[in-house]
């Protein structure tokens, strides 16, 4: 695998980018709707805040050349990362412009949060090739990939793709089966579901809920996921606690009505300056967020594997 090419340069699309570049493969970026200018600046950002693994600083350049025809971005590429809008009918578009000029032993690879691979290669010529190739945002720091296939795809794309993505220092998963919004967003969407229930029925107020995620849960998912920690908290006891809890649990079926008022509101978070806390400063947040994940990541790597 030499030349990536990525489609889309938003939060996703620009991280996965930076990811590939900085393992020195050969990146070619379509993105029809940023200027230029901006997405030089970026890039150079980049390059000029890279470190090494060890965190020491890395002056060496990326390979990413910048497209506005499509054709042009994947004529030689050996794997293609659709990086666009989680809106079927777009994917569906991008797909058909690929589908005139892919090279014929080409992956294509979505980063969709939702769509099941089944529903995204539907009649595709391509569909042989294609997986799910789930990053976490910011997709250049975060270890975790999911990789989900068809039954009848090749496990030879397989393996390339977590070859791939070892080789540039991710921990990839691959699912035994399809299914919309595959591990992680699940189990993201089952907490959130418990975490709206909460607060829309005057339980706590969202600081309290992330406290609790902070000070407690999420501490220790760093180290240990539920089943190791059901396993150290001894399986007689999560036998009581789910059979006692699970039927006090929310089951919504739809999205809360607290989240659904506030997008209408044009309170979207970080980005509009307000969600459910204010932001003056969004960029300074995202920044000093990345730099406590590196760090994370880093401390995870150096500490005792058990
Ligand atoms: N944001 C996240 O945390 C996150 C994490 C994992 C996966 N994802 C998924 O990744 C995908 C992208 O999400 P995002 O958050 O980066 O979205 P985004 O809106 O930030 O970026 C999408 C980019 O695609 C560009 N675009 C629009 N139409 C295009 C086209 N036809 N061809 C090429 N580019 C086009 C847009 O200009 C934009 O820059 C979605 O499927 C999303 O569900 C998002
Ligand atoms: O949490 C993440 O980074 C991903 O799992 C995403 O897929 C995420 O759910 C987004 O769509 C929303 O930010």
């Amino acid at each position: 695998m030499k030349q990536i090419a990525v489609l889309g340069a938003g939060t996703m699309g620009i991280g996965i980018v930076r990811l590939f570049a900085e393992h020195g493969y050969e990146v070619c970026l379509y993105e029809p709707h940023m200027a230029r200018t901006v997405l030089d600046e970026k890039l150079r950002s980049f390059e000029d805040n890279r470190m090494n693994d060890s965190g020491r600083p890395d002056d060496s350049r990326f390979s990413v050349r910048i497209y506005e025809d499509i054709s042009k971005a994947i004529a030689n590429a050996d794997l293609i990362v659709e990086a666009v809008p989680e809106q079927l009918e777009i994917k569906r578009e991008v797909y058909r412009q690929l589908a005139q000029n892919i090279r014929d032993n080409a992956i294509v690879a979505s980063n969709t949060s939702t769509f099941a691979l089944e529903t995204l290669a539907e009649n595709q010529p391509f569909s042989d090739r294609m997986i799910i190739m789930h990053f976490f945002n910011p997709a250049h720091l975060i270890p975790l990939v999911e990789i989900v296939g068809l039954p009848d795809t090749p496990s030879a794309i397989i393996d390339e793709t977590v070859n791939l993505m070892r080789s540039c220092g991710k921990t990839p998963v691959v699912l035994k089966r399809d299914i919309p919004g595959f591990i992680a967003n699940r189990l993201q969407a089952a907490l959130l579901r418990e975490a709206f229930y909460l607060l829309e029925n005057g339980i706590a107020d969202a600081e309290q809920i992330d406290t609790v995620v902070k000070e407690a849960l999420g501490l220790r998912y760093a180290f240990k996921g539920p089943f190791e920690i059901a396993d150290l908290g001894g399986l007689d006891i999560w036998s009581k606690v789910t059979g006692h809890l699970f039927p006090e649990l929310g089951v919504s079926r739809s999205a809360p009505e607290s989240l659904l008022a506030k997008a209408a509101e044009g309170q979207l978070g970080a980005k509009s300056g307000a969600g459910f806390y204010r932001y003056d400063d969004a960029d300074e947040v995202k920044d000093n967020f990345e730099q406590q994940l590196q760090d994370l990541v880093r401390l995870k790597r150096e500490s005792s594997p058990l």
